[in-house]
């Protein structure tokens, strides 16, 4: 969806990359794609020739490996080596000619780009509402800088705050078992455990690593996160769960007013 962002204020040089016209009147009205696009630009200006880049899943995460595609057609970057986050984007990067490894082949990864569901005021992150958390996370965590680019609808005070899912990735075998013990685990926030599903049907989800998805819902902030990250880890049948705790060291949050950069 389009929002109109009135405010929005960007450099020539970012909307211009991103090939967007810049207002020539001040009546002219950015989209929330325009600055999706512009903050996606950004995170790709950190991106430098010979790096090895972990490629992030979602609608943002696209604008950015476009552009670092576009880049790499240009002769503006060189000898890079990407390691996508899911197979929806492997596809992507093959198309563009990005040449691709994986963390067998490159364990250490200069640098990951890649959207959030929710950003809280310590740079901790829900991700995985696309249901690419696992892969995500194996990425990102073996990276050394993580840019993340969010507009500021992401933003809560604190994890769980939109009321939103957050995402646990499940084996099929007794989900509904998993999903159970994971909603007491969060009993006192007032926890729902539900199976990601999709379509008419109502077919369950299946991650790219043939799993399901529990999405659990808080009514209250779960508190220590920490402390919830291993009670999660410790239940048999949960593979991964999408709290990013401590892994982004760059947030860039595009706003009504511009871009804010927000460092570890
Ligand atoms: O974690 C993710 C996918 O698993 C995405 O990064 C997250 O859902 C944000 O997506 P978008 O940029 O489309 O808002």
């Amino acid at each position: 969806m389009a929002i109109p962002y009135p405010h929005f204020i960007a450099t020539e040089n970012a909307a211009m990359d991103a090939g967007i016209l810049l207002p020539s009147s001040p009546s002219v009205v950015f989209t929330q794609d325009d600055i999706k696009k512009i903050a996606a630009y950004k995170a790709v200006e950190y991106v430098e020739s010979g790096m090895v880049i972990g490629l992030g899943t979602g609608s943002t995460a696209k604008l950015a490996v476009d552009r670092i595609g576009e880049l790499l057609r240009q002769g503006k970057l060189k000898d890079i080596v990407g390691i996508p986050t899911s197979k929806i984007t492997h596809e992507q990067a093959l198309s563009l000619g990005i040449p691709l490894s994986d963390l067998d082949s490159h364990p250490v990864v200069d640098l990951a780009i890649d959207g959030a569901d929710e950003v809280d005021p310590f740079l901790n992150l829900v991700k995985g509402r696309g249901g690419y958390l696992l892969r995500e996370k194996m990425v990102e965590s073996a990276c050394k800088k993580f840019i993340v680019v969010v507009d500021e609808s992401k933003l809560v005070n604190y994890i769980g705050g939109s009321g939103l899912a957050m995402p646990v990735e499940v084996i099929q075998f007794c989900w509904k078992f998993t999903a159970e013990r994971l909603r007491r685990l969060f009993e006192e926030a007032g926890c729902v455990a539900k199976l990601r599903t999709f379509g008419e049907k109502e077919e369950p989800f299946v991650t790219d690593n043939g799993n399901f998805i529990v999405d659990l819902y808080f009514e209250r902030s779960i508190g220590d996160l920490k402390a919830a990250s291993v009670a999660i880890l410790q239940l048999a049948g949960v593979v991964e769960h999408g709290m990013f705790l401590d892994m982004a060291t760059t947030v860039i949050v595009a706003g009504e007013l511009g871009l804010t950069v927000k460092n570890k």
